[in-house]
């Protein structure tokens, strides 16, 4: 008799048995077995790591799912030291050096199958794991980025702060009058006028803005979700991606979805999913949690799909009107180098790309340093004055680039780059993959096929690097410093990350940051809520993101 059907006959008599016998294979073939087979030499190497996490990736997905990711490994770091395991085939190392050796370009270290699991519509710059496609798609993308190309996005990153800065004056006026309001919504549920303040929660806004900037950007038109004080956003009724895509001719229904709540959604989604082993992928995808999960990033793809369909439709009728910042029309028009440009798959997969890549990582920014000032008075007072002194006129807002060039508002920079490295929006060891012939790292080699990362959050709070007060916002960390320490902390710092992955949007992102917290705080003096003591809850899935922060604002004179 064969095993199955050995196992049927079990089942008929026994289903109890059955079910321990299946479920003891499971754990034998699956846990116990690689386990004791050591095929990364990880027990041989006595990495230490909490035991759960030596036997199965579940403990890893497990806390990636609870939302405190990076807290959970930092712990684990100040207990264990700089090499721990945080999964049977997973080693995080906490340490600058290693920083420079996991992501250096040219060591052949890809990144792991993670990045499977962010795949939507094709695989796009930020998810594609093959070295050639990967350099064949950046080439088509980075010179968009460059230090020059992003100026010219400026006038669009002003625009969308001046429509802020409009609905927060209204808003201002209206709470001197002692009203209240539902706009914008998020923690606490609205806006209300009290004691000469607008109280309300900035995280809405921050992520209305973000959208409306990278939407306009990257499809040519903004969400309108400033405008309209709400988290809104259109896609095809049947969100059907491969087929929407090549019908660019009839009419199609329309319907809006909350993108930034799907954004969050899909996160989580991708980022528990991707802790997960891929052989665990197609079972997971059942349970009520992840089958939303899969719901939400397919909404998500459907944002891309209407905006490219709509750019086709219009390109075929003749009737659209270019401009010279589209990010559209620059991925149009870029050519590999075989001198083809990109599919309409492929362009609809980037578009979305860049939508996810350069929306909420800049917004949970913005609203982390507005909370930290918050928390920070003398912070704020200095920035003020900073803002105060180059721009004494209170109608110079939004900020140009002009005023936010190099040197001109040192104090701000300090700011921006203290609120990246406390708050850390990507936060989590970005994985990556030890090449053919292994990698030693912190004194230890590890074979080829291991799954090594370096957390920003841990790094972003060593002691020997940032001094020991580091969880104090403190700006002047970054100014003043000799060519050593310069040194270090430049090798340290790592929000954008480092080598051929990292952001390739990082200078648009450093501008739209101090154009926007610089006009932000030109204008408005924020205060907490709830005190100085007031905390700001995060959640993390891929990014470590604000839950809210509600603060009160006062219009500057
Ligand atoms: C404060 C804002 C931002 C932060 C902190 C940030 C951070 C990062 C980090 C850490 C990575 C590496 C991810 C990984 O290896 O898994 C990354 C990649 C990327 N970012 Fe950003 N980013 C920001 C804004 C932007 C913006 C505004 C854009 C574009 C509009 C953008 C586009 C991308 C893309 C396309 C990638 C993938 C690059 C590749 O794999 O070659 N990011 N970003």
């Amino acid at each position: 008799m064969s095993y199955t059907s050995s196992l049927f006959a079990l089942a008929a008599h026994n289903p109890l048995q059955t079910f321990a016998v299946i479920v003891g294979g499971f754990l034998f073939t699956h846990i116990f077995l690689p386990y004791l087979l050591d095929p990364y030499s990880l027990r041989r190497l006595n990495v230490p790591g909490p035991r759960l996490a030596a036997f199965s990736d579940l403990w890893l997905g497990y806390y990636s799912a609870k939302g405190h990711r990076s807290e959970t490994i930092h712990a684990l770091h100040q207990h264990y030291g700089r090499v721990v395991r945080i999964a049977p085939n997973h080693v995080s190392i906490a340490s600058p050096d290693a920083l420079q050796t996991v992501y250096a370009h040219g060591n052949g270290a890809l990144k792991s199958e993670f990045y499977d699991a962010f795949v939507s519509i094709q695989r796009g710059l930020f998810n594609t794991r093959d070295r050639t496609e990967h350099a064949r798609k950046r080439k088509l993308v980075s010179h968009i980025f460059s230090q020059k190309s992003v100026l010219e996005f400026e006038p669009h990153i002003r625009l969308y702060v001046g429509q802020l800065l409009e609905q927060w004056e209204r808003l201002f006026a209206l709470a001197l009058k002692g009203q209240r309001g539902d706009e914008g919504q998020g923690q606490g549920g609205g806006w209300e006028g009290r004691s000469g303040r607008l109280w309300m929660d900035v995280l809405p806004w921050c992520n209305f803005l973000a959208f409306d900037i990278i939407g306009d950007l990257a499809f040519g038109a903004p969400f309108g979700m400033i405008k309209a004080a709400q988290d809104s956003a259109p896609i095809p009724a049947e969100s059907q991606p491969s087929a929407d895509l090549t019908d660019t001719k009839n009419a199609i229904e329309i319907k809006h979805i909350p993108a930034v709540k799907i954004l969050n959604g899909r996160g989580e989604y991708s980022m528990s999913m991707g802790a997960l082993p891929p052989s665990y992928r197609p079972i997971a995808r059942k349970l009520p949690w992840f089958a939303a999960g899969a719901a939400d990033v397919k909404a998500l793809a459907g944002i891309a799909i209407m905006a490219v369909r709509k750019r086709l439709a219009a390109q075929e009728a003749g009737t659209l009107e270019v401009r010279k910042t589209d990010l559209l029309e620059k991925l149009q028009r870029g050519k590999d180098e075989d001198g083809k440009p990109m599919g309409k798959e492929e362009l609809t997969a980037e578009a979305l790309t860049l939508l996810i890549a350069g929306s909420d990582t800049t917004s949970n920014t913005v609203c982390a340093i507005i909370y930290l000032l918050a928390r920070t008075p003398d912070a704020q007072l200095k920035l003020h004055a900073e803002l105060d002194k180059a721009l004494p006129d209170l109608d110079s807002v939004p900020l140009t680039v002009d005023d936010v060039k190099a040197d001109r508002l040192p104090y701000l920079d300090a700011c921006i780059n203290e609120g990246l490295r406390i708050h850390s929006t990507s936060a989590l060891g970005l994985p990556r993959l030890v090449p053919q012939g292994g990698m030693t790292v912190e004194g230890v080699t590890f074979p080829e096929g291991t799954v090594l990362s370096v957390p920003s959050y841990t790094i972003h709070r060593d002691t020997d690097v940032w001094g020991s007060d580091i969880e104090t916002f403190r700006p002047e960390r970054w100014l003043g410093l000799d060519s050593d320490k310069k040194e270090l902390v430049n090798r340290t710092f790592n929000p954008f990350s480092v080598g051929p992955r990292a952001c390739v949007g990082r200078n648009l992102a450093f501008l739209e940051l101090q154009i926007i917290v610089g006009s932000l705080l030109r204008r408005w003096d924020f205060v907490l809520e709830g005190g100085l003591e007031q905390e700001m809850h995060t959640s993390e899935g891929f990014l470590r993101k604000p839950l809210g922060c509600r603060v009160g604002l006062k219009k500057r004179d």
